[in-house]
């Protein structure tokens, strides 16, 4: 049996929903070192405004307009100094007729509405401060020109106010979103919990040994783990040799420990071909997609937890990933689907009309390069900076022919 990518799509995509649909909530501090990438699990308001009170912009001194307002360097205004106010201070009052020496970030005085600079005073400098309740202050500043009511003043809930939404339901928590609960006040953030996949790899060339003896490493789980923890999901990783039995029993097992199981291998038209042995029985289904690389593809449901069953080829299992699974872990992780842009073709390519082929493609000088189409050419999927999509259809196009690109995992 055959089907189309898109059929295949909306078949997992169906698989998929309901796992995504259930997955708990939990509540991280909001300097925990797991959360960045997370998604919030419901609409946060902020407890406090930012700024959290009226602050002052500068290091100077703390004003009111009206008292300098006839100040020039030929009718100088100087006024004596109030108790000084650091960042962290209670707010103190503003006498009238004083200035109070203020610092970046302290409490506006009350009274005050106004913030001269430091180094726009006549003195340019401080000078002896009193804090409360360190004794009277003593000394003057000098101004030579008027300050504009709220100058150099942060108003309280200038950025955000009290009880505003800092992030709705379904929101990716980047550093700065971080940073803005942070200053809002928040401490736990509720986000969901992570997606729990197992990747199961078959094949007994992958059980360790030589070349000479016909063992290669594995490749594919850690790459896919790569790409399924950059969307923020928990992956354990299981290698097996290729034993039906043993694999109906450990996905069994797992089944009931994680929400997603991916294998890879043992799909195609082989003689040991496990992952259909194991679980074609009890209805996992096999079939060809018109895709290449891809062609070959499964899918089942163990104790209610789906399995996606994708080619063992490298780039084939890699792109299986990329074409069926990772559109709803960028839902999940509420990250956007990659856009296509056009490129002209640096060289001409051949497809095969009946499938849809995607192929990995070099940028350069605003052209695309397309590489060798072979499935096991995983050097090559690394160093490509776009896929490149030739749809059903397409058999031949010349050198210069625009054609969609899309980028992935870099
Ligand atoms: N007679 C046919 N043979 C094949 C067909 C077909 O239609 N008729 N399809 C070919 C295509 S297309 C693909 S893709 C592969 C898919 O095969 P399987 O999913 O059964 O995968 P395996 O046979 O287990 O492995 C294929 C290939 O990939 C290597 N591999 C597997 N796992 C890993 C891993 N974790 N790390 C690195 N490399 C891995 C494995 O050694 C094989 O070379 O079938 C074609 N054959
Ligand atoms: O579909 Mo296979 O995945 O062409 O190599």
């Amino acid at each position: 049996m055959s089907c189309t990518l898109e059929t295949h799509r909306a078949e997992i995509a169906a698989l998929l929903d309901p796992v995504i649909a259930a997955l708990g909530t939990q509540t991280l501090g909001v300097d925990a070192a797991d959360l960045p990438g997370r998604v919030t699990a419901a609409r946060i308001t902020a407890p406090l405004p930012i700024p959290a009170f009226t602050n002052s912009q500068m290091d100077g001194f703390a004003a009111r307009s009206a008292e300098l307002a006839g100040a020039s360097t030929e009718h100088p205004v100087q006024l004596p100094l109030g108790v000084t106010a650091a960042a962290g201070d209670r707010q103190i009052e503003l006498l009238p007729g004083t200035v109070s020496p203020v610092m970046t970030g302290a409490v506006i005085p009350s009274g005050a509405d106004t913030v001269i600079p430091v180094e726009a005073t006549m003195q340019g400098a401080f000078g002896p401060l009193v804090r409360r309740g360190e004794g009277e202050p003593s000394g003057v500043a000098t101004f030579t020109q008027p300050a504009e009511p709220g100058r150099f003043i942060r108003p309280l809930g200038q950025d955000l106010q009290a009880g505003a939404v800092v992030a709705e339901a379904g929101t990716r928590l980047t550093p700065t979103l971080i940073g803005a609960l942070a200053a809002s006040g928040v401490r736990g953030v509720p986000v969901r919990t992570r997606l729990r996949v197992l990747v199961c790899t078959t094949g007994n060339e992958l059980m360790g040994g030589t070349a000479e003896s016909g063992r290669i490493p594995d490749s594919n789980s850690p790459m896919l783990a790569a790409v399924l923890r950059g969307y923020g999901a928990q992956v354990e990783v299981l290698r097996l040799p290729d034993d039906a039995s043993a694999l109906t029993r450990e996905l069994a097992k797992q089944a009931r420990e994680v929400d997603l199981i991916l294998t890879v291998g043992g799909i195609s038209a082989g003689a040991y071909e496990v992952v259909r042995e194991a679980l074609a029985p009890s209805g996992g289904s096999f079939h060809h997609v018109a895709l290449q690389p891809g062609g070959p593809q499964g899918f089942a449901l163990l104790e209610g937890t789906p399995v996606l069953c994708f080619p063992g080829n490298p780039v084939s299992a890699l792109l299986s990933l990329e074409l069926f699974l990772a559109p709803s872990l960028r839902r999940l992780a509420a990250v956007a689907e990659p856009v296509p842009e056009q490129y002209a073709l640096a060289n001409e390519v051949h497809s095969p009309g009946d499938k849809h082929q995607v192929r990995r493609g070099l940028l350069n000088d605003g052209q695309v390069t397309v590489l060798d189409p072979g499935s096991h050419l995983i050097h090559d999927l690394a160093r490509a900076d776009v896929l490149v999509h030739l749809p059903v259809g397409v058999a031949h196009l010349p050198a210069g022919t625009k054609v969609d690109t899309w980028r992935f995992h870099d």
